[in-house]
């Protein structure tokens, strides 16, 4: 098993380009089943869930081949309707797979996600809003089976949570059903917009893209069509804070600014400088005495759906309020379990009480983080303990970094060419 070593309190320094949003390719991958034909997308991210994605897609007959971040999927002649539990235990957007194969064939049988270390993370909500367009579902030896009777009919869907997911899988049913779906308290995060675009693209008529009412007129086929993924913002804010935590001054491009505008409003209260492009962010730290550390101002944070603090940054967030002036509180409200990064952060010397949903941390300032070995317990607790190991003194050890590898491309190779010394050895 690979670990990450790094020797920390070297600032970032140079540019590092944004890589497409694996929230965005996982939906946009799994949308090429609507329709047969030839699709393309641009951006793809070369991930370990992506490709999870594309062998899904394989095992259920499409054909793919890759150049460089272009990826051109066949799905003209499927011939399997069922995402085995294999390959759903390793990555849970799986589920994704079910909207689109309802739309083609009618029916679908997905492994169940289980929980995961974030969190219980139910589907119920995708089954709820199925069955609304007059699917049945049941679950059998662990596999949920979708059945529709004919043709679906629109409907009006309600989520009492506006789940990303959620909304994607329904939306991708609904764009064939017969009539009309509305989807209230729909996500709005843009990676639902960005399926959107593709969706309308393929010949669906959606309305209401970026807001929590989605109207959908049910079509009688889709196209194969080309698109593109867009930037990951959470990639885009990993970075931000790590150079807001290392200090320095790093140049952020082929990102979407206003994307982070949430992250981008709390680093300015802690005191980091920000200028934003029109497809690019360059964020520093204000030189004091010749450093670029800055002193850096505690901020709450609570996470919520977007345009909310996104809960995907906030243990990159924690692990920067570790170095805080003061006390920061950090509330969770999306998942009931992630602050798994709390306990490792705390083996670097953190000081942080969790009270329920809260985080309560209490800044020990600049410098005063000591490297230790960590274990990484999800993504982005992960991607959380970089960022500390690169702002500690001494050398971190993160172990278990296939989590990381889920979600960002070459993020070695990226650090390392802003002057980070950090290195992938085998354990
Ligand atoms: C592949 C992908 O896009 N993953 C993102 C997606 O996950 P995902 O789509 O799984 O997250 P949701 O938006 O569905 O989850 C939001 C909340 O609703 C709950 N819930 C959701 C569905 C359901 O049927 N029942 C239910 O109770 C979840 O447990 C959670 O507490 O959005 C999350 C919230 O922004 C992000 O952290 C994930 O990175
Ligand atoms: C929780 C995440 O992803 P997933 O929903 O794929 O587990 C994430 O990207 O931080």
């Amino acid at each position: 098993m690979d670990k990450l070593v790094i020797e920390g309190g070297f600032p970032l320094y140079g540019t590092v380009g944004i890589s497409g949003a694996k929230n965005a390719a996982l939906p946009l991958l799994a949308a090429t089943l609507l329709a047969p034909g030839v699709h393309t997308l641009h951006n793809v991210p070369d991930l370990r869930d992506t490709r999870t994605m594309l062998k899904l897609l394989e095992i259920l007959g499409a054909r793919w081949e890759r150049a460089g971040h272009t990826v051109r999927i066949n799905s003209d002649h499927l011939t399997g309707v069922e995402a085995p539990y294999d390959l759903v235990k390793t990555m849970r957007a799986s589920v994704l797979v079910l909207g689109p194969l309802l739309a083609r064939s009618g029916f679908a049988r997905v492994s169940l996600p289980g929980g995961c270390a974030i969190g219980a993370r139910p589907i119920n909500y995708h089954l709820q809003g199925f069955e609304k367009l007059g699917v049945t579902t049941h679950l059998e030896q662990g596999y949920v089976e979708a059945r529709g009777e004919g043709r679906m009919r629109g409907n009006t869907i309600y989520f009492d949570i506006p789940s990303v997911t959620g909304t994607e899988n329904v939306l991708m049913a609904s764009v064939v059903a017969r009539g009309e779906t509305v989807i209230k308290n729909a996500a709005k995060e843009p990676e639902v917009g960005n399926l959107i675009d593709m969706l309308v693209a393929m010949g669906a008529e959606i309305e209401g893209k970026d807001t929590d009412r989605l109207v959908v007129q049910g079509v009688d086929r889709l196209h194969a069509t080309e698109s593109a993924i867009i930037p990951d913002r959470i990639e885009t804010g990993t970075y931000m804070i790590a150079v807001a935590a290392t200090g320095g001054c790093m140049t952020i491009t082929d990102c979407i600014p206003a994307h982070v505008s949430a992250l981008t409003e709390k680093l300015l209260l802690c005191g980091v400088e920000i200028e934003a492009g029109a497809t690019s962010l360059t964020v520093s730290c204000p030189e004091i005495g010749g450093r670029s550390l800055c002193r850096l101002r505690s901020v709450d944070i609570t996470t919520l759906p977007y345009p909310g603090f996104p809960t995907d940054l906030q243990a990159q967030f924690m692990a920067l309020m570790v170095q805080g002036d003061g006390t920061s509180i950090i509330h969770e409200t999306i998942f009931e379990n992630r602050f798994m990064h709390v306990a490792e952060l705390k083996r670097m010397g953190a000081d942080i009480a969790i009270e329920g949903s809260r985080a309560v941390v209490r800044g020990i300032g600049r410098d005063k983080l000591c490297g230790a070995p960590v274990m990484a317990t999800d993504l982005r607790a992960s991607a959380s303990l970089v960022i500390a190991g690169l702002s500690a003194s001494d050398t971190t050890e993160v172990s278990r970094i296939y989590h990381l590898e889920r979600g960002y491309e070459n993020m070695v190779e990226k650090l390392q060419g802003v002057g980070a010394k950090v290195n992938k050895v085998k354990a």
